[in-house]
């Protein structure tokens, strides 16, 4: 009798792919007549794809490939997680992150463009970066492993469409933000998960972050008043997101029908959520609102990408704390990735604050990651959950949220710097009621990224 194959997960790994590769070639377009290559210097087109059977097709390859290798290789998998990138809440000694390590010292060197479109030898980029020649090899030639940078020949290397996406500065600033501050704040994760006075605290200051840095501020304090320049970095980093796929962020919510509305992107840092959205749609205005510091690195970012709406005050930077009340009426209350910040009191809080200078019509938008379960739903189980929609739940035999590492992993950084979580649908349902406010649409793609948009309770 034929039994199910004893490579029944791999077989079906396969046939994903295989599927998935058969829809990127239905897609051709997509590929705009450039080769999918390693050794390419700009990022591919279909990274830039909107289309969804393309996404999804990506998404699934991806996510097999982990799958796949968990299954395959299950020793190098795990040594992956534990001498690799992350940083578990395990006591000290026991943390590796040696790919991490690598990829700062090469950020902070500016490796990428030093090497720009050329093949260098190691000598030059030693001269070039002042890093000891063979010490910085060795650095590198841990990421060649991971196809961040080549080494063409011996000693000589080569950028690569990974190391070619920290050349930008918006990417530098995010991938130093999170080995430098978040890393060390996470090293700390195991006392601030077993010290009496941290154990069972959800305040914002008992925080890993708090240990690691030996202060009792909050962390957003702390980089305005004592690490002023750490601080600037972290403003770069926060914009970077959007640029990973602009068109994708901005076909999660339907901005052609906002006219020409007034947007206050609340806690908006230079306005990274929002600059893509004001590019894209002429008519909006923008205001910007966020602790002082934060103005210098706004000016310059928005006078070097669109002086033309500062200079015409179609965009504005205002000095708010959004633990005030809001004083600054508009049509759309922007949020993107501040909730995600503050644990459920200060959350509320925020909210309450805007929710106090809405009327019937005005809208806020709150923008963040939704967790999904890596479980999959029963049929017809109702979304008000939080659970994966079927229509975005990826297939068997892969974990029903694609493995979304990503979320989880910005559910740890929040925890470390702030006590605070990224939520489902549910958790922020439950928010929104307790600031007055009710989700009248979710808005979604196969993007990362959810739009709740709100109204005021009636
Ligand atoms: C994670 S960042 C998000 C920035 C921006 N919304 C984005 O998506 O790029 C959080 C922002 O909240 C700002 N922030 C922190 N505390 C604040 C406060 N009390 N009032 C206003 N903004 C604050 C920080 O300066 C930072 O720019």
């Amino acid at each position: 009798m034929a039994g199910k194959s004893l490579l029944a997960p791999l077989e079906q790994l396969r046939d994903l792919i295989d599927a998935s590769i058969a829809t990127l070639q239905k897609n051709e377009e997509e590929l705009r007549k450039t080769p999918v290559s390693l050794d390419a210097l700009e990022p591919h087109p279909i990274h830039q794809s909107t289309n969804t059977d393309v996404r999804k097709a990506l998404k699934t390859i991806s996510s097999s490939s982990q799958m796949l290798r968990a299954l395959t290789d299950p020793q190098t998998f795990l040594n992956d997680i534990f001498m690799g990138v992350c940083a578990p809440p395990f006591p000290n000694d026991k943390i590796f992150f040696h790919d991490g390590t690598a990829l700062l010292v090469c950020v902070e060197a500016d490796v990428a463009n030093v090497i720009g479109n050329a093949e260098i030898h190691i000598d030059e980029i030693a001269t070039r970066t002042g890093i000891e020649s063979d010490k910085l090899a060795r650095y590198m030639r841990n990421l060649c492993n991971s196809h961040v940078f080549r080494e063409v020949s011996p000693n000589i290397f080569a950028n690569t469409s990974l190391s070619g996406l920290v050349r930008e500065e918006g990417k530098r600033a995010h991938v130093a933000h999170c080995l430098d501050l978040v890393r060390r704040s996470s090293c700390k994760a195991w006392e601030a998960l077993t010290l009496p006075e941290f154990k069972n605290s959800n305040a914002p200051d008992k925080t890993a972050f708090n240990l690691a840095y030996n202060t009792d501020m909050k962390i957003f304090q702390y980089l305005s008043e004592v690490e002023p320049e750490i601080g600037k970095r972290t403003k770069v980093a926060f914009a970077s997101g959007t640029k990973v796929n602009t068109d994708e962020f901005l076909g999660v919510y339907p901005w052609e029908k906002e006219g020409n509305a007034k947007i206050v992107d609340v806690g908006g840092g230079v306005g990274g959520g929002t600059m893509p959205v004001i590019k894209a749609f002429k008519d909006l205005r923008l205001v910007v609102q966020d602790i002082p510091d934060t103005q210098p690195n706004f000016e310059r970012i928005w006078n070097e990408e669109q002086p033309d709406a500062i200079k015409e005050g179609r965009v504005k930077f205002a000095v708010h704390d959004f633990f005030t009340p809001q004083t600054e009426e508009a049509d759309i209350y922007f949020m993107r990735h501040v909730i995600h910040d503050w644990p459920d009191a200060e959350s509320v809080k925020i909210l309450a604050n805007t929710a106090a200078k809405m009327t019937s019509s005005t809208k806020l938008l709150i923008c963040e990651h939704v967790v999904l379960p890596s479980y999959r739903l029963p049929p017809n189980t109702n979304s008000d959950t939080g659970l994966v929609k079927n229509e975005f739940a990826a297939p068997e035999p892969l974990l029903a949220n694609w493995g979304a590492a990503h979320t989880s992993r910005l559910d740890l950084q929040v925890l470390a710097c702030l006590n605070s979580r990224q939520r489902t649908q549910a958790q922020y349902m439950e928010l929104l009621q307790r600031a007055g406010l009710e989700a009248v649409h979710v808005w979604r793609n196969m993007g990362p990224l959810v739009i709740i948009e709100c109204r005021k309770l009636g």
